[in-house]
């Protein structure tokens, strides 16, 4: 791809990229691998002997894989039937296409970080499918809802906040309602560093009050355009004809919290008329450890609907609602669980470019998302964002991300240098956030 930096990627030692490969992949791996030894009881229970076969098949699978990555062996292409399974097989061709022969084959320590990342967790989800009939089974299930069940304090909040919020809605002049929306995307930012691929699958639940902890946060958002959004919604609410629809998208990262806290913005989005319409983008299979499938979508709306606590009941059952008047519409795309840089949709999901050009703004959610946006690649920081998407404007867009990869672009000069130089590991705790917008000023 011409004009564009390298990928970040395990040949640099002592990298984030390399020690996510070298520790915490083979970490998530071993983490996935308890987790099937554990569900060998109800396997039995479920599907008897077979079931009992099928965990053993699939554990045998992915201590392959766990070896396969230790020991750098080359990345080798899929074998089990599946919606994505040619396209994956064509894109390890393409890289395989970048290596000059002196280097050999793709391998895990060699090959661009996020395609080996997203290779990973696709080869995870061919040892569960290869093993019926568990074939079905999320392995990342468990920590997704244990992440929601150990934040059920802060989901209180955020619900009670946002009811109280919206019996008084109308009384809002601009500048308070332009106030509360800033509170709760930034809400919806923090939630971010609920992911567990960062904790390599430790519980990193909500346990305090990010509602009243937002002052003291706000030194950590590098970049901040959430201006941009509000004088984009806010022109659209103004200039709308009164059937017209305001489509807010919003692609979305992981499940549990971060979940809670976009729903929360798209409620508000909707009782604000902001938008009149959300539609949020998920992962078609188990992703990145935490990130959100249309299970996990359904199941945390019905636990919040079923809540013992009125408010978080209230919004459930609006939520509910939402869905059912198609307000709120959820769609599934392989794309987004395909290892391509963004800049690649058009080209390789025309139909999914073409959704996103109705929006009148995207959000995408996450690192993982920003790292895609971006293409995973050593810019220098002060390159703008619009060059770094490298043709990548299906609509405005803005993307909501606490920082845990070494890649950040459209930094004031000085900006990234400053803290390297301060605080080494600014850009990949989930510290530090962003809101980064792309689309007419
Ligand atoms: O997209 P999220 O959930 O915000 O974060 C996902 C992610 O940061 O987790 C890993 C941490 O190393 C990275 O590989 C990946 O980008
Ligand atoms: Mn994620």
């Amino acid at each position: 791809m011409a004009g564009v930096p390298a990928s970040l990627s395990g040949r640099d030692v002592g990298s984030f990229a390399y020690l996510t490969v070298k520790d915490r992949i083979p970490q998530i791996l071993t983490k996935v691998i308890d987790t099937l030894h554990r569900h060998k009881s109800e396997f039995f229970e479920k599907h008897g002997e077979e079931g009992v076969e099928a965990e053993k098949k699939a554990i045998s699978l992915l201590s392959k894989l766990r070896n396969e990555l230790q020991t750098d062996k080359p990345i080798i292409p899929l074998v089990e039937k599946f919606v994505d399974t040619d396209i994956w097989n064509q894109y390890l061709e393409y890289q395989q296409s970048l290596i000059n022969e002196s280097d050999g084959k793709s391998r895990w320590f060699y090959s661009p970080w996020l395609f080996v990342e997203c290779y990973m967790y696709r080869r995870i989800h061919e040892a569960i499918i290869q093993s019926p009939p568990i074939n079905y089974f999320d392995v990342f299930k468990e920590s997704k809802e244990q992440n929601f069940y150990e934040s059920q304090e802060s989901i209180i909040a955020l619900c009670t906040h946002l009811q109280q919020l919206i019996t008084t809605i109308e009384d809002l002049d601009e500048n308070q309602l332009k106030d509360e929306f800033f509170k709760l995307l930034q809400i919806s930012l923090w939630g971010n560093k609920c992911d567990l691929s960062l904790s390599g699958g430790e519980s990193r639940s909500q346990k305090t009050d990010v509602v009243n902890s937002l002052e003291n946060l706000k030194p950590f958002i590098l970049v901040n355009d959430v201006e941009h959004l509000w004088s984009l919604l806010r022109n659209c609410k103004k200039t709308r004809e009164k059937a017209s629809v305001i489509s807010v998208y919003i692609v979305l990262d992981n499940s549990g919290f971060e979940l809670v806290t976009d729903l929360i913005l798209a409620n508000f989005l909707l009782s604000s008329k902001l938008a009149t319409e959300v539609h949020f983008y998920g992962k078609m299979i188990p992703w990145f450890v935490s990130d959100t499938t249309i299970h996990d979508f359904n199941w945390l709306i019905e636990q919040v609907k079923h809540a013992n606590h009125k408010w978080m009941s209230k919004c459930g059952a609006d939520w509910e609602d939402y869905i059912k008047m198609g307000k709120w519409v959820y769609h599934d795309h392989i794309f987004w669980t395909l290892p391509h840089e963004y800049c690649a949709m058009p080209q390789v999901a025309p139909d999914l470019y073409a959704e996103l050009q109705k929006a009148h703004l995207i959000l995408f959610k996450g690192d993982l998302n920003y790292r895609k946006l971006t293409g995973d690649r050593k810019w220098e920081f002060s390159v703008p964002f619009h060059q770094a998407l490298n043709g990548f404007h299906p609509a405005p867009l803005c993307a909501i991300r606490t920082l845990k990869a070494e890649t950040q672009v459209g930094l004031q000069p000085g900006q990234g240098e400053q803290l390297m130089a301060s605080e080494p590991s600014w850009w990949t705790t989930g510290k530090y956030g962003i809101f980064q917008y792309d689309g007419p000023l």
